[in-house]
């Protein structure tokens, strides 16, 4: 059969911040040969599955080195022979081969390189498009591309606090014509920030890092830059923050200290009170992690007060993990669930995730990691997961635009039958 897998090898690779990762090659019986690489996070959740990475002396110096023996010694073993198309086999195999809840035996890392190569592999190889191969021969929203024009936290030296502010592009006809609104409005804000003297150097996901005088002049900042370059805030283009308050939440608890910007110290009730006049000057329509991943009374009471007006986003709090999703809906901590491959570590997995958001009446917000590669699964894997929204980044990093570009592609090979619309 022409989907039998037939090899695999692993190698280590760099990310887009310089660090070792795993790219793993599958070949199967047909002469079909892919590779998919992983990505990785900063910020990251205490709940994540466990990648071996080379700066994580916690896992006793086991690096991406073993993540990839892993693969070709312990993963590859019992997985070649195998045909490519059965994804939650192999994933399931895979999970069993680690014994680990947390993947943290062969390495998360390890095991989702298998998971997604196989899965390019296998759409490869029956000439299917990777986005219908996973979402079906109907699967046509491209997602509206929610570029992060200016970051702060943990993935910037600057004094802002929030981690990520980004443009939401709701009103474009379709997703080439919205990465063009948010693509010139990211030059219009480097222009701006430009003519009054602050830095235009990039963060991690390749938005601006300036140092604000306060969080709020970096909204106003994008607010500035969205009416400059022509468009209506909160009709052509509205705004979404990532706080990743865990950032500044020091015991991951209900306490906060913005030593970024030097706000100094807040309670769950102070970050409500100034979401509350942010949502009431600013056309923000999505916010993510506004609290630490222990505050989930905090972030209820986010919920409950602002979860019919805009989107709430758990990503530190839920990991991508089904265990965490479910008790965030019985609790009513969010309205929806940050989607993130790594966090999980299986294909299969991932998409329990986002079944139980849909059957939760949740939205879910497909996303990248921090440390990227310039893989493109994740533009697939979001058309095919039907969310209408992800986000990857900015206009100017090669590892973020591969993700922009492809979805320009998908929406190319549509050719008039896609669909754009954030609900
Ligand atoms: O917090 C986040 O949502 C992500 C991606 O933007 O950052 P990181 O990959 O560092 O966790
Ligand atoms: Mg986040």
């Amino acid at each position: 059969m022409k989907t039998i897998i037939k090899n695999i090898e692993s190698l280590e690779v760099l990310d887009s911040r310089g660090n070792p990762t795993v790219r793993t090659y599958v070949e199967l019986e047909d002469g079909t040969k892919t590779f998919s690489t992983v990505p990785s996070g900063a910020s990251t959740g205490m709940n994540e599955a466990v990648e071996l990475r080379d700066n994580e002396e916690r896992y006793g110096g086991k690096g991406v080195k073993s993540a990839c023996m892993n693969v070709e010694n312990i993963i590859a073993k019992e997985i070649k022979g195998m045909n490519s198309t059965k994804q939650m086999e192999i994933d399931s195999i895979m999970n069993e081969l680690d014994g680990t809840e947390s993947k943290s035996n062969l390495g998360a890392n390890a095991i989702l390189s298998v998971s997604m190569a196989v899965a390019k592999a296998s759409a490869l190889s029956l000439g299917i498009p990777l986005f219908q191969y996973l979402g079906g021969s109907n699967a046509c929203r491209i997602p509206v591309p929610c570029m992060n024009i200016l970051n702060g936290g943990e993935h910037a030296d600057n004094s802002v606090d929030f981690q990520e502010f980004m443009l939401v592009p709701l009103g474009a006809p379709c997703f080439a014509e919205g990465l063009r609104y948010v693509a010139e409005i990211f030059h219009t804000l480097k222009a701006i920030l430009k003519d009054k003297g602050l830095a235009t150097s990039v963060g991690d996901e390749g938005g601006f890092a300036p140092n604000c005088s306060s969080n709020e002049e970096a909204i106003e900042f994008i607010v500035m830059a969205i009416e400059k370059a022509g468009y209506k805030p909160g009709i052509d283009v509205s705004i979404a923050v990532d706080s990743a308050a865990n950032s500044f939440s020091p015991n991951l608890d209900n306490h906060y200290n913005m030593i970024w910007s030097g706000a100094g110290e807040m309670s769950s009730d102070d970050l409500i009170d100034l979401s509350s006049s942010w949502l009431d000057k600013y056309p923000i329509v999505l916010w993510e992690d506004p609290m630490s991943e222990g505050d989930w009374d905090g972030f209820s009471r986010f919920t409950q007060k602002f979860g019919d007006k805009i989107e709430v986003v758990g990503d530190d709090i839920f990991v991508t993990n089904t265990k965490f999703i479910k008790k965030g809906i019985e609790l009513g901590t969010a309205n929806s669930a940050l989607i993130k491959l790594n966090q999980i570590g299986t294909v299969s997995e991932t998409i329990q995730a986002v079944r139980l958001c849909r059957e939760a009446g949740w939205r879910y917000f497909l996303s990248h990691r921090s440390g990227e590669t310039e893989d493109t699964f994740l533009s697939d894997f979001a058309v095919a997961m039907d969310g209408g929204h992800l986000k990857t980044g900015s206009a100017c990093r090669g590892e973020r635009i591969a993700k922009y570009n492809r979805l320009l592609e998908i929406e190319r090979i549509l050719a008039g039958k896609s669909e754009y619309r954030w609900k």
